[in-house]
């Protein structure tokens, strides 16, 4: 039993407001289709065949960054998805967009402008404070029923998120719905037999936050990318140390020294560590080395190397569950794709129980061809996805379960 309304709870024919999370990234001022799209054109869909009004809010970037553009791209690509028309209006909640909602039709769908073009939108705030803005108070009157299906903002207290629900009945959508129960379930739910997390990236923070939550939950933790290497480093090994003009390792290294060390000391056996590691060799190709053979950091390394990816594939097949959080290596280049395509291939052929994430990681599948029906979920969340591993409350998803 959900612990807040869903759109089964939603009489049909009504004027419903819908949050996405339609946020992507913008190359060249090009918006570039992603799996987010796809996901919600069936939410969409399915509010415009049971004859609501559709009106949809979302957002592109944050203010003075590159990315913060029009969504005017955003209902082109959306309208492939959903087969439908996605008409847009480029205002928030004035005289305009209140006009082109008032002229919907029943089935038809309309998105308005990017919600952090309007002040009201950020920033954090508490849920009454936002419900009390312009924003909040000249749109609401012109709506039946609210619906949030934007999970991966659901860690914002924005006024799109949280100032809605109180004033209008609230739902989840089917994305919210979903990921919410998948990605809670390393927290919530049981399981048989081990539980493994691969846990990889550019933030150990983010590693660290899971391996101090889940200690109890997870049996596994196999670690690659950034953290993998700072976690070797933890052991005295001369790894994770920036090349000149990077500073992605030794930064967080400064912040995160003793709390790796005193992990390694005390949890070790809790962890896979990588034994070697991939680099680009003198002739561009991939090269490998053993961590025993590195004497001094010279190169960058950019993925776990084939002796670690066969040291962690047992952990893979006997487990009942397994989690990704964060690729083990910079996928994005074939030849370093390695570690990550081969666990997650591994993944996918295993019966286990299987969540993979977050918003970056989850590429690997559009990449390389992998089927995302292998898995229980594939979510498309990055700091949502986080949160619900470590089991900390979503403030969109908290107000929706108040206002059920
Ligand atoms: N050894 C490495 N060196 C540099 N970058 C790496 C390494 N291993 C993985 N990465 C990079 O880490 C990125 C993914 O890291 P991130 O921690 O952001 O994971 P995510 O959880 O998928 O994404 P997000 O939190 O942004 O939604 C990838 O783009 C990958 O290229
Ligand atoms: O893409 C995301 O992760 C979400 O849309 C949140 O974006 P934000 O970090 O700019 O709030």
């Amino acid at each position: 039993m959900p612990e807040y309304n869903t759109l089964d709870d939603l009489e049909d024919g009504q004027r419903v407001l819908v949050r996405l999370d339609l946020n992507s990234p913008v190359e060249d001022g090009e918006v570039q289709d992603n799996n987010r799209f796809d996901r919600y054109s069936e939410t969409v869909a399915a509010l415009a065949d049971a004859d609501h009004k559709v009106v949809l809010m979302a957002h592109q970037g944050r203010p003075g960054r590159d990315d913060f553009v029009s969504l005017q791209q955003h209902a082109d690509i959306l309208a492939e998805h959903v087969g439908k028309p996605v008409e847009f209006v480029a205002d928030t909640f004035g005289e305009d967009a209140i006009a082109a909602i008032e002229s919907l039709e029943a089935g038809e769908i309309l998105l308005l402008e990017n919600t952090r073009m309007t002040d009201d939108e950020l920033p954090e705030k508490d849920p009454e404070e936002h419900a009390d803005s312009e924003f909040v108070k000249t749109l609401a009157p012109h709506f039946d029923a609210y619906v949030n299906d934007a999970y991966s903002a659901a860690h914002r207290a924005h006024a799109s998120t949280v100032g809605f629900p109180l004033v209008l009945p609230a739902y989840a959508g089917l994305v919210m719905e979903r990921e919410y129960e998948y990605n809670t379930s390393v927290a919530n739910k049981e399981f048989d037999g081990p539980v493994t997390m691969v846990c990889g990236g550019n933030k150990s923070e983010d590693v660290i936050s899971v391996v101090n939550n889940l200690g109890g939950k997870v049996d596994n933790f196999l670690l690659g990318g950034l953290p993998g290497e700072l976690f070797r480093r933890a052991q005295g090994y001369p790894v994770g140390h920036d090349l000149e003009g990077m500073d992605l390792l030794d930064g967080q290294w400064d912040e995160t020294k003793d709390t790796l060390e005193d992990l390694v000391e005390n949890r070790l056996d809790e962890f896979g560590l990588p034994v070697d590691f991939a680099y680009e060799g003198d002739d561009g190709d991939r090269a490998e080395i053993a961590l025993e053979d590195i004497e001094e950091k010279e190169d960058a390394y950019l993925d776990i190397g084939h002796d670690t990816i066969e040291d962690y594939l047992p952990y893979i097949e006997e487990s009942d569950a397994v989690f990704v959080k964060g690729a083990v290596g910079v996928f994005e280049d074939e030849r370093f794709a390695d570690g990550t395509v081969e666990l997650i291939s591994a993944i996918a052929e295993s019966d286990c129980f299987s969540v993979i994430g977050g918003g970056d990681t989850a590429r690997t599948l559009d990449l390389y061809d992998i089927d995302e029906d292998e898995f229980d979920h594939v979510s498309i969340a990055g700091g949502a996805y986080l949160n619900a591993l470590t089991g900390k409350e979503l403030v969109a998803v908290e107000v929706l379960k108040a206002n059920a």
